[in-house]
């Protein structure tokens, strides 16, 4: 199975909320919540792809982001490697423009969201380094 590599970004605001999106349910991993993102394509790095994504689901123009970490996840029906993107600097209006819900919550608050497996490792570096 090809893994699929995927440019996922941490949008965090003045406020220091964080933007989570809530995956449609006939997706992969449907009905979770996730860090916004998708598929980089060949001719693509992960910059540019997560520049591309952004803009393409929550319409937010990335004007520069910082490396937050690699997960590489087996689940059982597809394999992923996620490069994720620390972004701050950001212009725009958050907007949920695929039509899932998009929701700016604070650190307490994202344990109440259900979240893929593969991003256990996500959420334990955000406790330790934005709290
Ligand atoms: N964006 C994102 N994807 C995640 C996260 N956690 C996680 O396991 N994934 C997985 C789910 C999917 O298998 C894959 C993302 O692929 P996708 O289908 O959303 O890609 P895409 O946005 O390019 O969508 P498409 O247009 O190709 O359908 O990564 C996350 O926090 N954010
Ligand atoms: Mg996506």
């Amino acid at each position: 199975m090809k893994r699929v590599h995927v440019a996922v970004g941490i949008i965090v605001n003045s406020q220091q909320q964080i933007l989570l999106a809530k995956r449609h349910g006939h997706l992969h991993q449907g009905g979770k919540w996730e860090f916004p993102g998708g598929k980089v394509e060949a001719d693509e790095t992960v910059t540019q792809a997560l520049i591309r994504e952004l803009k393409e689901e929550v319409n937010l123009s990335v004007v520069s982001s910082s490396v937050f970490m690699s997960i590489s996840h087996d689940y059982p029906d597809k394999q992923v490697l996620l490069d994720i993107h620390l972004v701050q600097d950001f212009s725009g209006e958050a907007i949920g423009v695929e039509g899932q819900q998009i929701v700016w919550v604070n650190q307490a608050q994202l344990k109440d969201y259900e979240f893929p497996e593969a991003n256990l490792p996500i959420l334990e570096k955000i406790y330790q380094e934005l709290g």
